[in-house]
């Protein structure tokens, strides 16, 4: 296991500002993170509050579960003021996340850890299926959400289809076999670095993955559901408790985790 935060003083907890306070994430980090005895809550940001609140609260580290358009601007205020940051709102595609890491190469003392999915499970699910991927000759994403959410696909999706084109790419596993030749209204859903992904949006879902990988005359499906945002506070915790621990940019809980 990886180191975790040092106060300078042994009394000396965690100050957190949450940005995006009232959100449904928000709601349940709130609630976590002012249960957690190492840890405390120093403000409470909605999207009508001006980042400085989190400097006059004296935060050492930052919590962005905003939504995709505020987010980049949130973590970046947040860097520029030395606070470690545990971000969870999803849409940080290559070219926002390279940007980050060229502002935090002029912070070098800072970390930041930018987390699709703070679930252990989900975690867990990714890295499976990643390993598992270069043994099928076909490999599609699926991911079945709440009606409310803002992106497709969604942050996770996008990181577990990224983690099985490297391992493949890695194996030297060519392309899932594909003889489509029409799909003129996107019918065989988006493509993240050759690997297909499928957005479902459905009332009484919560946020639902399942990879799909098939072989001649078989199929393993690798499926993880959260049913409650509860599901998610153990990361976000963890991910406080290490983040200053990992100066610069970390992309994925996994980094925290030591799962090979
Ligand atoms: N990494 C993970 O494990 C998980 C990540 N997520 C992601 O977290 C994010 C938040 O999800 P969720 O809580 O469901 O979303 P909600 O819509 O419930 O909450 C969004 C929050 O962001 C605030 N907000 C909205 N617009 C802005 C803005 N322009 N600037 C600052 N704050 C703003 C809202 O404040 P106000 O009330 O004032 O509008 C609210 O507090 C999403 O991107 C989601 O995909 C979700 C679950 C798990
Ligand atoms: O919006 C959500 O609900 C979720 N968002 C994250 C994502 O985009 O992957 C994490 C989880 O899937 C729930």
């Amino acid at each position: 296991m990886s180191a975790e935060y040092t106060p300078a003083a042994e009394n000396d907890r965690i100050r957190v500002a949450l940005l995006g306070a009232s959100g449904k994430m928000g709601r349940r980090a709130v609630e976590a993170v002012t249960a957690a005895e190492d840890m405390e809550l120093v403000a409470e940001l909605t999207s009508t509050d001006p980042l400085e609140r989190v400097l006059e609260a004296g935060a050492t580290h930052v919590v962005d579960l905003t939504v995709p358009d505020a987010s980049p601007d949130n973590v970046a205020f947040a860097v520029e003021h030395g606070l470690h940051t545990v971000v969870g709102t999803s849409g940080w595609v290559q070219q926002r996340r390279e940007r980050l890491q060229a502002q935090l190469a002029q912070h070098p003392q800072v970390g930041v850890l930018i987390a699709p999915n703070f679930s252990v499970g989900s975690v867990l699910a990714s890295a499976f299926a990643a390993k598992a991927s270069r043994f099928f000759e076909s490999v599609e994403v699926v991911e079945l959400h709440h009606p409310a959410k803002l992106d497709a696909p969604s942050g996770t999706a996008v990181r577990t289809a990224e983690m099985i084109a490297a391992s493949r790419a890695e194996a030297g596993v060519a392309p899932s076999p594909d003889a489509t030749e029409r799909d003129p209204d996107g019918a065989r859903g988006a493509e993240v670095d050759g690997v297909r992904v499928h957005a479902v949006r459905l009332r009484g879902l919560e946020a639902h993955q399942e990879v799909l990988m098939g072989g001649p005359g078989e199929q393993l499906t690798v499926r993880h559901d959260a049913f409650d945002r509860g599901a998610y506070m153990p990361g976000v915790l963890l991910g406080l408790r290490r983040v200053a621990a990992h100066p610069g940019l970390t992309y994925g809980l996994d980094g925290y985790l030591d799962l090979d």
